[in-house]
């Protein structure tokens, strides 16, 4: 269950299920029974008010006014249209609620203990804005709790986006999978807590619409993680080359301890000849070799898997560097420098791409290497894998990674603390290291991005950069363990 549906699946959801021979008064009412369940495990009765919008969320609303009631509530229900405006599941929830129908205002607000959000949701069209976007920011700043139903009314389920303005949100219920919006920023925010309810769509519905987009979780690469044979021995297990900085070592020195803490079987740092004893004294297991053998050693197809760019310094030499390199068609990973460095000359690096190649760009890498891609995170992770031909991952709280296929996942674990210098250029070598291993690139950009967020979350505060590759071992260990043996 790592499925992420876009909001149009989840109407297709909808279809598919009722088609079947639900009907959509059911799901309705499953929906709003699903949110009635997780209010009453968290609050007691008192009084509440549902605000509702024109739609099927708002008809979700009235459900839930009325079995809120019947637990004991004391609730309001403020209306965004005429009652008699209402058609279809709306209108026939409306006719089963015997309470008032008010006026949406701020004065709903008073004496309120809970507010339930159902103004929008899927049908979110426009932005929010006049006297509703008031109502909106009355209910953020009036302090009660809110439970919004799908998404927080403002939030686009698709992209995360804010249009106009947002409610926020204590906690989110949303139905059958969660949606993009729950996990981009700031609708990840905006959310609070997020939790996902069963409304009686069945799994085979969901792998019926074959969706591509997923939760980053074990479940979606494990399968494809090369674990050491009992018969192997370290030519197995890849031979990686890290391309280091002459001067900036500390990057290379990061790339290259996390490699090998995710397994490569072997590695050497390729640098200038002058800082090749700095990578040498830090440790012992490593190998190095001049940046002028650089060419000699991908001729030798043992050398396997190459990263190049942390620290490696930004400018022309840098591309007339990489542009002969990626013709070995090695497996590669390209951050920091090397993605800078095309700023001019974009095309020319996704043209010399043919290998199996990951880019790892921040936000602000990424707009300089594809300045024209506009839009939300995910469409721009997409549409950059598409037009490079490589995996392309967006660092960022809310990590996307994208493959030229169309398959994407987004990081779901929250790690603030990777926000630190050098943080990126381990998240570079812990892929390069499973890529030299074997893992197909998408898997090990997932992975690597997995492994990154889990030992920033596990790590927590005073986190640096050198601990992440040291708290490896931990997290490998736990994904072998679960295996079943
Ligand atoms: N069978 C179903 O379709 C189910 C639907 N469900 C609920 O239905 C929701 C989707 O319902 P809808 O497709 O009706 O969409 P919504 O209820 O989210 O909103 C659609 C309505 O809002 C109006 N609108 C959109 N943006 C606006 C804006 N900025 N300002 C003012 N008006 C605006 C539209 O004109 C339309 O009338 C889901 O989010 C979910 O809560 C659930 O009950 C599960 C079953
Ligand atoms: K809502």
């Amino acid at each position: 269950m790592f499925e992420i549906l876009t909001t149009e699946q989840m109407y297709e959801a909808d279809r598919k299920t009722i088609e079947a021979g639900t009907t959509g008064d059911a799901l309705m009412e499953n929906a709003g029974a699903a949110v009635v369940a997780e209010i009453v495990s968290r609050w007691t009765p008192s009084s509440v008010t549902v605000l509702c919008g024109p739609g099927n969320n708002g008809s979700d609303g009235f459900v839930i006014a009325r079995l809120l009631r019947h637990a004991g509530w004391s609730v309001r229900l403020g209306l965004l249209c005429d009652a008699d405006k209402l058609t279809g599941d709306a209108a026939l929830n409306a006719g089963r609620w015997d309470g008032a129908v008010e006026r949406l205002s701020p004065a709903l607000l008073v004496g309120a203990d809970l507010i339930v959000d159902c103004l929008f949701g899927a049908g979110l069209a426009r932005s929010i804005e006049g006297e509703l976007a008031e109502l909106v920011c009355a209910v953020n700043a009036c302090g009660v709790p809110v439970i919004a139903v799908d998404v927080p009314s403002g939030v686009d389920g698709n992209s995360g986006e804010v249009r106009g303005v947002s409610i926020k949100a204590d906690v989110t219920v949303t139905f059958c999978r969660p949606k993009p919006g729950h996990h981009l920023l700031p609708g990840r925010i905006l959310c609070g807590q997020v939790v996902v309810r069963d409304i009686g769509i069945t799994n085979q519905t969901i792998r019926d619409i074959r969706p591509s987009l997923m939760r980053n979780e074990p479940g979606i690469w494990l399968a494809g993680i090369h674990w050491p044979s009992v018969d192997g021995h370290k030519y197995h297990r890849g031979h990686l080359l890290v391309v280091g900085g002459a001067s900036m070592t500390g990057a290379g020195r990061l790339v290259a301890r996390a490699a090998r803490r995710a397994g490569a079987g072997l590695l050497t740092v390729v640098a200038d000849p002058s800082a090749l004893p700095v990578y040498a004294v830090d440790s012992p297991g490593i190998m190095t070799a001049p940046i002028a053998s650089l060419d000699d050693l991908l001729k030798d197809c043992r050398h396997n898997a190459l990263v190049i760019g942390p620290g490696f310094g930004v400018g022309d030499e840098t591309c007339s560097r990489i542009i002969p390199l990626l013709h070995y068609c090695r497996c590669t990973v390209l951050d920091a420098d090397a993605l800078t460095s095309f700023a001019e000359q974009p095309s020319t690096l996704f043209f010399a791409i043919q290998g199996p190649t990951v880019l790892t760009p921040h936000e602000g890498e990424f707009a300089r290497l594809f300045p024209d891609i506009e839009g939300d995170k995910l469409s721009r992770a997409r549409a950059a894998a598409k037009r490079s031909g490589a995996t392309v991952l967006i660092k960022g709280g809310d990590t996307v990674i994208a493959a030229p296929d169309g398959r994407a996942a987004i990081n779901a674990i929250e790690a603030p603390w990777l926000a630190t210098a050098g943080s990126g250029d381990v998240l570079a070598g812990i892929i390069g290291g499973l890529m030299a291993q074997g893992m197909e690139m998408f898997d090990a950009a997932c992975m690597g991005v997995w492994l990154h967020a889990r030992a920033g979350a596990d790590l927590g505060p005073g986190l640096i950069a050198e601990d992440i590759p040291e708290h490896l071992p931990v997290l490998l260990g736990e994904l072998w363990h679960a295996l079943p043996k």
